[in-house]
């Protein structure tokens, strides 16, 4: 049975989902090294924020198959070093979406109406009403850094609250903006008359410090800032100097450069708010990225696709359903290819041709890949890593499309180039879905894979194929078909078999002996 190790606290509902399939053992709080001793034990590995999913974790987990992050932020998860370990990493995109808004914009209403100070005044029995004055967020100008999902219900409700709205997303389209009825604007214009400025964005190389003491110089005295995104966004050291100075308004954190935060300037403020990242800790959130994690993992480990996955672009399961055939078309023809060329491949051109030229390309350029690596990485190349496996090899993938050519309803050729020679195959599929490989090296065949295949290049003269049957049963191998094809008669041919029986050693250096025979090549599919 597959075991499972949940490393944060997660709802027991998704701890009932992965006991259908699997093993699972909950151990929270443990350290680096404790997770590294026992992480090859597992086949996959459930987390929230506090787990630290290191290159260092992901290399000692040599039979994860899969990481799931309960929430939306990967960052905690070394991504490319588990992509190049073949290691699917799924979220949940939307799970804690709400529940991270509700929070952002709890603390906005806090931060104006001072609600923890006045909490904590009238629980020293004090009765202060004049300290606690507070402001109107009603026809304040809000500026949302970041109109993705979290970004655009705190724009919604910022709307419903009476509010001017800004935004800046440079990835979001003026549309979306207008609907939601934010101006887009550049940051420095949102920076100068936003009264209130709430981050939503991931933390990336270009995000680090976006907020740092140039930012917070174009700011309005008055500001309140509020960070329910990532640490790191904002440099804690600037926000803190401009807040004890009375340079901006006001902050309110939820997320830090160092979780749990340490010492820290920002704990002796007084014109701040700080919560321990409970960003996404309300009992809905926490059920619904349970489920949608757990689930993933499950079917993940039932050899199903993963609906989130954040380490294998643009293959979600409706792509997969959709073109599942063209994928096992283009494994097929790239496993086949890699065999005829032999030796070390540098180069794999792949081009979709007919119908299959208005398709998607790149989960159809993926499978090729993974099916040219397989025979030298075997079960260790998968969806997630053969981009990069190709990549690290030095092969040269070279993607085109040619909607002209005619015949079935679409086609898939390939060529190899490699250290041995060159080679191309085409191959398409029948209106049941069966694999026909249609033409290699620019000769027309048309026969279906099977398990053991001989191709011989020729010259097309007579007694050949008999002679090749001959040495063949004369091994005590088994033709289940056989094929020519040329172009011209008694040129150049291809001869494909599908032989029932593996071929034995030595055979192949008999077959190139027969006169004609210029060429000939086993593969195994
Ligand atoms: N505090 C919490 O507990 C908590 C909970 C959930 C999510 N989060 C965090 O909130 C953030 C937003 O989450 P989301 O679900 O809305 O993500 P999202 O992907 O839907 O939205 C992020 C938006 O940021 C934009 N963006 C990217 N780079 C940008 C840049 N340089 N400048 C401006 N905009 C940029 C993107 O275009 C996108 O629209 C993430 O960092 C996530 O990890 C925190
Ligand atoms: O797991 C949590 O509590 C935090 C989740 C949040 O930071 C996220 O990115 O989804």
């Amino acid at each position: 049975m597959a075991k499972v190790l949940v490393s944060d606290p997660i709802d027991q509902v998704g701890i009932d989902i992965l006991s259908q399939v699997a093993q699972v053992d909950v151990k929270t709080k443990l350290p680096p090294e404790e997770l590294i001793k026992i992480i090859p034990e597992y086949d996959a590995l459930m987390l929230r924020s506090e787990t630290k999913v290191t290159k260092e974790v992901v290399e000692a987990g040599t039979n994860l198959k899969i990481i799931g992050r309960a929430g939306v932020g990967v960052d905690n998860i070394d991504v490319p070093a588990a992509t190049r370990q073949g290691i699917v990493v799924v979220n949940s995109p939307e799970g804690n979406t709400i529940a991270a808004a509700e929070h952002a914009l709890a603390m906005m209403l806090s931060l104006s109406r001072h609600i923890p100070d006045a909490n904590l005044s009238i629980k020293e029995n004090k009765w202060d009403r004049k300290r606690f004055i507070g402001t109107e967020v009603y026809k304040k100008t809000l500026g949302v850094v970041g109109l993705g999902k979290i970004g655009s219900h705190v724009a919604s409700v910022g709307k419903a609250l009476g509010m001017k709205l800004l935004a800046y997303d440079p990835f979001i389209s003026k549309e979306r903006a207008d609907q939601l009825g934010c101006t887009l604007v550049d940051l420095d214009l949102l920076f100068s008359e936003a009264d209130y400025i709430t981050l939503h964005i991931p933390k990336t190389q270009e995000t680090a410090h976006l907020i740092n003491r140039e930012a917070l110089a174009k700011m309005k005295p008055t500001v309140r800032i509020i960070n329910c995104a990532r640490g790191g966004v904002i440099d804690e050291d600037a926000l803190a100097e401009f807040l004890a100075a009375g340079k901006i308004g006001g902050a309110a954190l939820d997320v830090f450069e160092q979780e749990p935060l340490g010492e820290s300037k920002l704990r002796e403020l007084t014109n701040i708010i700080l919560t321990p990242h409970l960003g996404a800790s309300t009992a809905e959130a926490q059920v619904n990225v349970a489920i949608d994690v757990a689930e993933q993992i499950r079917d993940v480990l039932l050899g199903l696709p993963a609906r989130s996955a954040v380490n294998i672009p643009g293959l979600t399961p409706d792509v997969m359903e959709k073109l599942r055939p063209y994928l096992q078309l283009a494994e097929t023809l790239g496993n086949l290819v890699a065999q005829l060329a032999g030796g070390r491949i540098e180069q794999l051109t792949i081009r979709l041709q007919g119908d299959l030229a208005s398709n998607e390309t790149q989960p159809i350029v993926v499978a090729a890949i993974k099916g040219l690596l397989s025979q030298a990485l075997r079960e260790r190349v998968n969806y997630v890593n053969a981009a990069i496996e190709a990549k690290e090899r030095g092969i040269r993938i070279i993607e085109t499309k040619d909607a002209s050519v005619r015949g079935y309803s679409g086609s898939l050729h390939l060529e190899a180039k490699g250290s041995m020679g060159e080679h191309s195959v085409t191959g398409a599929l029948l209106g049941n879905g069966e694999i026909r490989i249609t033409d290699l090296d620019e000769f027309p065949i048309n026969v279906p894979p099977s398990n053991y295949m001989l191709f011989t290049l020729h010259r097309d003269m007579p007694g050949i194929i008999g002679k090749i049957g001959s040495l063949l049963g004369s091994f005590n191998v088994n033709i289940a078909s056989m094929q020519v094809g040329r172009k011209i008669v008694r040129g150049d041919a291809v001869m494909a078999l599908s032989l029932d029986d593996p071929l034995p050693e030595g055979i192949l250096s008999e077959i190139t002996k027969v006169a004609g025979i210029r060429d000939a090549y086993t593969v195994k599919l």
